[in-house]
């Protein structure tokens, strides 16, 4: 049976808004959703069954070892076995504009943004509101590699874009193979997001 609407995500933090759906920034001018509203070619389409809400295949989990990176955080775990290439989750949060220039960027110190698109400077930071997607972490210090990855979607049912949260398909470097039951689902940032804190360093 689906979960409730009203069903958050077991550990979800009590005082965070959490968002079945992208929320809009008031920076996205019609330009930019304009943008975001046009389907680029050859994007994987958000698979039609997705639930809105909750995700089954999923658990966020508090990290209780002291070897871990995080630990005393939480990180984002499987509950099923998933093979190379399934897409796994929505990222969702606040879909926002990227000031361009020197004007004051609110979101530059969040550790929870993702660039959706560059060229027109379109972020989702799920500082402040989310899903279960922002507990995912990056797999330096934890794996020797990811098992995951962000990819471009489409979502048909809002017509816009978004990010998505996919299994490394096999071929990735011959190194997808799936995420077993139980496993930390582990990114790579990239090693933008690394650099930026170690000069952000005193
Ligand atoms: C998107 S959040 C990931 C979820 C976070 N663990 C939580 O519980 O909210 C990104 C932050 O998690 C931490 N993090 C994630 N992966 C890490 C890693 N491999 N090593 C150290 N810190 C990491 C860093 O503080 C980073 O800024």
């Amino acid at each position: 049976m689906p979960p409730k609407q009203d069903t958050l995500p077991k550990n979800w933090p009590p005082i965070l808004p959490y968002l079945r759906a992208p929320s809009y920034s008031k920076s996205l001018t019609p330009t930019y959703l304009s943008a975001l509203r046009t389907k680029p070619q050859d994007i994987p389409v958000i698979p039609t069954n997705t639930p809105r809400g909750p995700c089954q295949l999923v658990r966020i989990t508090p990290i209780t070892s002291p070897s871990h990176p995080t630990n005393g955080q939480s990180g984002l775990f499987a509950t099923r076995d998933l093979k190379p290439a399934t897409f796994i989750l929505q990222y969702i949060g606040e879909i926002h504009a990227t000031p361009s220039n020197s004007d004051p960027d609110p979101h530059a110190e969040s550790n929870y943004d993702l660039s959706l698109d560059r060229e027109h400077g379109i972020g989702i930071d799920a500082d402040k509101r989310g899903n279960e997607a922002r507990f995912i972490n990056d797999y330096r210090g934890v794996a020797e590699r990811p098992n995951a990855e962000f990819r471009e979607v489409w979502d048909e049912r809002r017509k816009e874009r978004g990010m998505g949260v996919w299994v490394l398909p096999e071929g990735k470097s011959g190194k997808g193979r799936g995420i077993r039951r139980g496993e930390e689902i582990l990114v790579s940032y990239g090693r933008g997001f690394w650099g930026a804190r170690r000069e952000g360093e005193v």
